[in-house]
């Protein structure tokens, strides 16, 4: 499913007036009647139950006070508050708000003491608060009336159920410049909007409910929104069958390039989760002073020793050229986790890569090789793919985490165009950018998965599906699989996970999504 910004939001409700004729009122009556539908569900019945309906003088307040209308005819107890002036009523919210007058619901508009008083007494004994007081149009820091609504609605503890967005969300940027409600579930219309999906906005956000508001379809898929969310349909896609003729070397031969002294385990549970994401061969090339250490841990995984400086550091010429004419057997190379900060070995990788032809991820080390001097990698033989969790992206770009979490998708869109890479940038929502601006991204997994290991397993289980599907998609069912592999892994064993639970959980992950295909 496309995931919107505000303007194209504004701009598919431009096209359904002008091309297809359908008036603002249309989608406006369909929103509250799907908002209704919802509160009805959240509330399991809102029949003679009490329901807030807050609404502010925007088109987001027109859904509520829609919503509110039927909410009346399913016989909820109903109290509306306008937050807005009605002078600055939209049209189609001017004609919800004279239809609900008719009906005799009781409205008032906060303005004097009694109204908040009236306002904070009715939160109090109400069951369920209908959210439209800001939707896409918000901006800016929140105006002081709107301020105290939104702090009246959370300190009153209510389920919540926001039209749009959570009001004092940012919808581009899930940014929060003041306060925003709290909501328990978020119905977006048409299709989810960023600033459901980035922090801080997620977690405002709830459950987060997506519905249909009689757009035409071709608009809400049109290829010119270039963001997706990566949900279970897309993933399905993703995974080619297994032959039944399939062999070790059909499948993909990897080799994983990581571990120093002390980071052993990082080598490990990379290049094992590449077997368990369904390579067929793979094979660890780590320095020769903890060879032994790696060939002792690891039962399936081949392992080589790579030259060291006379320190026990890995780098030098002996090195590259073993790295070279080994990749050369290989599908795709996986390089970085656990590798250190050496400067020899961040030089044997900004040399290997810009040598080596084969498919390239650079994860962890071999990200932070690039950080002063993030141009060189436009000029590398291949498009490669980088796994960086914020703080690396931060580094690699030289932005400070706050700046980078503020602008997230602009940012690494651009990046990702200026460096040609595919970044995975991993956080609650992990962001996958491609060079041509097509950006993905994913509300599975848990916070459970914020362990140790948790990026070395993912690093290389997009390793292992390189061979295995089209290399420029291994990034996208990589990130899947390892979140739904990390929501199995908290089913199985609850919330604090180790990294290798996560790769124990990749064989059912797959299985899932095979279950998935099949149901298509
Ligand atoms: N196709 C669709 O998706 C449809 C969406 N609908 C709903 O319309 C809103 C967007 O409506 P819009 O009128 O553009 O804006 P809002 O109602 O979100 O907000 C405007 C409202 O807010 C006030 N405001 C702006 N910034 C601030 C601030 N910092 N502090 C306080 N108040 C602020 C501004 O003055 C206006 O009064 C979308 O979210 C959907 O809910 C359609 O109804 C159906 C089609
Ligand atoms: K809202």
């Amino acid at each position: 499913m496309k995931v919107s910004l505000k303007a194209e939001m504004r701009n598919i409700d431009k096209l359904t007036a002008e091309k297809y004729g359908l008036p603002a009122l249309v989608l406006m009556e369909n929103a509250g009647h799907r908002t209704a539908e919802a509160v009805d569900r959240l509330l399991a019945g809102v029949a003679a139950r009490n329901v807030c309906v807050l609404a502010g003088s925007g088109n987001n307040g027109g859904d509520a006070l829609a919503a509110a209308r039927h909410l009346h005819n399913m016989g909820a107890k109903l109290k509306v508050f306008l937050a807005g002036e009605m002078a600055h009523f939209s049209p189609a919210t001017a004609a919800m708000h004279k239809a609900l007058n008719a009906m005799g619901v009781e409205m008032h508009v906060l303005e004097s003491d009694r109204d908040w008083d009236r306002l904070h007494f009715a939160l109090k004994f109400t069951e369920g608060i209908v959210d439209g007081i800001l939707g896409t149009g918000f901006e800016g820091e929140l105006r002081k009336k709107t301020l105290r609504l939104i702090e009246e609605v959370n300190s009153a503890g209510k389920l919540v159920l926001s039209i749009d967005i959570p009001s004092g969300v940012e919808a581009d940027t899930g940014r929060v410049p003041s306060v925003a409600v709290q909501a328990a579930a978020t119905l977006s219309l048409g299709l989810p909007k960023v600033g459901q999906l980035l922090s801080p906005g997620a977690e405002f956000t709830g459950q987060l409910l997506v519905d249909d508001i009689g757009i035409p379809g071709e608009l809400l898929q049109d290829a010119a929104i270039k963001q997706a969310l990566l949900d279970d349909a897309m993933a399905a896609g993703l995974l080619p069958p297994r032959s039944r003729a399939a062999h070790k070397g059909s499948c993909g031969r990897i080799l994983v390039v990581a571990g120093s002294h002390g980071m052993t385990g990082a080598a490990a549970l990379a290049a094992s989760s590449a077997l368990r994401a369904g390579a067929g061969i793979v094979t660890l090339a780590v320095p020769q002073s903890v060879h032994d250490i790696l060939e002792t841990k690891l039962t399936e995984v081949m392992t080589v020793p790579l030259a060291e400086t006379k320190e026990g550091i890995l780098g030098g010429e002996e090195a590259l050229g073993q790295l070279l004419s080994l990749a050369e057997s290989y599908d795709a190379v996986l390089i970085g986790p656990g590798l250190g900060r050496a400067a020899e070995t961040l030089e044997l990788v900004r040399l290997f890569a810009a040598r080596v032809s084969k498919p390239l991820i650079l994860d962890a080390d071999a990200i932070y090789a690039f950080s002063r001097q993030p141009d060189d990698l436009s000029r590398l033989p291949q498009v490669p793919v980088l796994t960086p969790h914020l703080g690396e992206m931060a580094g690699l770009l030289g932005v400070t985490v706050p700046e980078l979490r503020e602008s997230l998708l602009p940012i690494v869109r651009e990046a990702a165009a200026e460096y040609q890479c595919v970044f995975v940038v991993k956080s609650e929502c992990t962001l996958v950018a491609y060079p041509d601006g097509d950006a993905f991204f994913t509300t599975k997994g848990n916070a459970g998965m914020a362990t140790a290991g948790s990026g070395d397993v993912l690093a290389g289980t997009i390793a292992g599906l390189m061979k295995q599907t089209e290399s420029g998609l291994a990034p996208l069912l990589g990130v899947y699989l390892h979140g739904l592999a990390g929501d199995l892994a908290a089913e199985a064993k609850g919330e604090a996970l180790i990294a290798s639970d996560i790769r124990e959980h990749l064989p059912a992950a797959r299985m899932k999504l095979r279950e998935m295909q099949y149901k298509q």
